[in-house]
């Protein structure tokens, strides 16, 4: 049995898939699954992992570490398979008509690689130009963690952000810029500390060279991690 996220609205761009095909039975429903419940589970695997790996699960430092990551996995770093976390974007009215672009710069983005399990962590930028609707500021740093908080690749998450917002604002024109560095190939792998990843996605009039051209001055790609 296959089961997507119930993210139906990403489908286009590829659902984080919970299961993988007809072929990958699935030892859980994790639907129908009570986040306590989870962590049961999960807690046994990773006490399995570590038994295998020969660490000494009585000692005073390791016997709580099963139970640790089950909950830093459910409660926090993929609390975003939830859909019931999705935040819940605040809208106003554009009263005062504002009609330049609004940045939202150097967001902070953690999140997990789901090749390798590691860390990605880096800066995300977003614009929007009003079309009647404005959101409050907050909440564009709440998408981008809601995102960011599953097992990722940099592509979707810049994606599934600017498809989120557009929905939101009722408007095409967002764009995003991601800048993150990748454990994965910053502290194993070819281990290249210096090296970023810079995804980008330009919606409506952001497809246009002039207004990509402003975001992109506003935010003069230098990002310090
Ligand atoms: N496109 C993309 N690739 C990613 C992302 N995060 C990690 N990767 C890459 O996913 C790839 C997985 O490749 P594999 O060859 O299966 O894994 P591996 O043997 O561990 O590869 P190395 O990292 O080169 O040692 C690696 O090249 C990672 O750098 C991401 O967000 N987007
Ligand atoms: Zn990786």
């Amino acid at each position: 049995m296959k089961i997507d996220n119930n993210f139906e609205e990403f489908e286009s761009i590829g659902n984080n898939h919970i299961g993988t095909s007809e072929s990958t039975p699935l030892r859980h429903d994790a639907f129908k699954l009570s986040k306590e419940e989870k962590i049961d589970i999960i807690k046994d695997d990773v006490r399995h992992i570590m038994e295998t790996l020969g660490l000494d699960l009585t000692d005073d430092s390791l016997k709580g570490t099963p139970n640790r990551v089950a909950k830093m996995f459910v409660k926090e770093i993929f609390g975003g398979l939830d859909p019931e976390k999705k935040p819940s974007a605040s809208t106003f009215e554009n009263k005062y008509k504002y009609g330049e672009m609004l940045v939202e710069k150097n967001i902070t983005v953690y999140s997990t690689c789901e090749h390798h399990l590691l860390p990605i962590v880096g800066k995300a930028h977003i614009a929007y130009i009003s079309n009647g609707t404005v959101v409050g500021l907050s909440k564009m740093n709440r998408i981008v963690d809601y995102f960011a908080k599953r097992p990722q690749v940099q592509e979707r998450l810049t994606i599934q952000i600017v498809r989120e917002l557009q929905e939101v604002l009722n408007t095409k024109d967002v764009a995003c810029v991601i800048d993150a560095k990748h454990l994965c190939v910053n502290s194993r792998g070819i281990r290249d500390i210096e090296s970023s990843t810079v995804t980008s996605e330009f919606g409506g009039r952001f497809k246009d060279k002039a207004t990509r051209r402003e975001f992109l001055d506003y935010i003069k790609l230098d990002t310090k991690f």
